[in-house]
């Protein structure tokens, strides 16, 4: 079983607003509403590709019920703690004349000591029967930002997989923690490693510091891929994969949908490469779709022939 933790989950609004403007009326030519947050849309997009998956987190208020109402209508397993205040609504814009995408992310309720006690209990329960815990995204008020490495600690004791996807001062001190995977985009890994990457070579080198920090594997996404330092045969190796971009409906999401790709061929015992492979492909997918964790497995099949796996040597990557 994979859990998925989503501690500030959302509904998710996507717009399709044509020549959208600033300071000016619009109206929309199509729109989408879901149940969302990072590790719901993970869930999502593991259920569609077959995998048995929970996803929890919190939930509050009539916002809190229609994600977890969502969620069931989509037969996705769920259990969530229900908290006082209210689960935000988030809300991005596509212009399908220019390709841009506008986000709006709510704050989130306030999370009370008892909520989150209530929460770590639910999940070390949950994680008796699992294998594996992603947990992705930002964080509700009231929630210190050691929470998700005081998870991995704790989930790490009880024998289970720990990967992380949320950025800033969270994914600074879940670092520490060394879990077992980390996914942050290129934005969330310049500030993690505290520089800029100008260049293919700059993504490789930082991948692998943040191995040095604490993570035992770090997978950088990317527009056109991945750049990963993760471990095969108990030895680190680094790897790009590439896939040709395409033009997309919305990105928002894709992320989420590579992760869930790689957590869900991991599960399944697969090689690294492949992992790494079939993520690419489904992060890439899923740009196709309005609205996140959102993948189509028959067309996840056809583009994994077009990723392009590159294993690279130490030489190559500076070290
Ligand atoms: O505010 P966070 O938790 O960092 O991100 C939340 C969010 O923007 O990320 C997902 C796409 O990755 C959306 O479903 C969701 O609304």
């Amino acid at each position: 079983m994979i859990i998925t933790v989503t501690l500030n989950a959302a509904i998710d609004k996507s717009l399709s607003v044509p020549n959208f403007r600033l300071g000016r009326r619009h109206r929309t030519v199509e729109q989408r509403t879901a149940a969302g947050g990072k590790g719901v849309n993970i869930a999502r997009a593991l259920k569609t590709l077959g995998q048995p998956v929970i996803a929890t987190g919190f939930a509050g208020g009539p916002t809190g019920t229609r994600i977890v109402d969502q969620l069931t209508e989509e037969s996705i397993l769920n259990d969530f703690v229900r908290i006082r205040e209210e689960s935000r609504t988030n809300t991005a814009v596509y212009d399908p004349t220019n390709g841009q995408q506008t986000e709006i992310n709510e704050r989130g309720p306030a999370v009370s000591p008892k909520e989150l006690e209530l929460f770590r209990d639910k999940l070390l329960y949950l994680a008796r029967g699992a294998d594996m815990v992603v947990m992705a995204g930002s964080l509700p008020r009231g929630v210190d930002a050691d929470v998700y490495a005081g998870l991995v600690r704790e989930l790490r004791k009880a024998g289970v997989l720990t990967i992380i996807d949320t950025d800033g001062e969270p994914l600074r001190h879940a670092v520490r923690a060394e879990p077992d995977v980390i996914s942050p985009n290129v934005i969330e890994a310049e500030e993690l490693v505290g520089h800029e990457f100008n260049d293919d070579e700059d993504h490789v080198i930082a991948v692998g510091e943040m191995i040095e920090q604490g993570a035992r594997e770090a997978i950088m996404t990317l527009a056109d891929g991945c750049v990963a330092c993760v471990r095969v045969d108990g030895q680190l190796q680094r790897f790009r994969v590439l896939i040709a971009p395409r033009e997309a409906v919305a990105g928002v999401g894709a992320g989420d949908a590579f992760l869930a790709g790689y957590v869900a061929s991991r599960y399944g015992g697969r090689s690294t490469a492949d992992c790494l492979a079939y993520g690419v492909a489904c992060g890439a997918e899923s740009t196709q779709h309005l609205g996140a964790g959102l993948v189509d497995p028959r067309e996840v099949d056809r583009l994994l022939s077009e990723v392009d796996v590159q294993a690279l040597s130490a030489s190559a990557v500076g070290d």
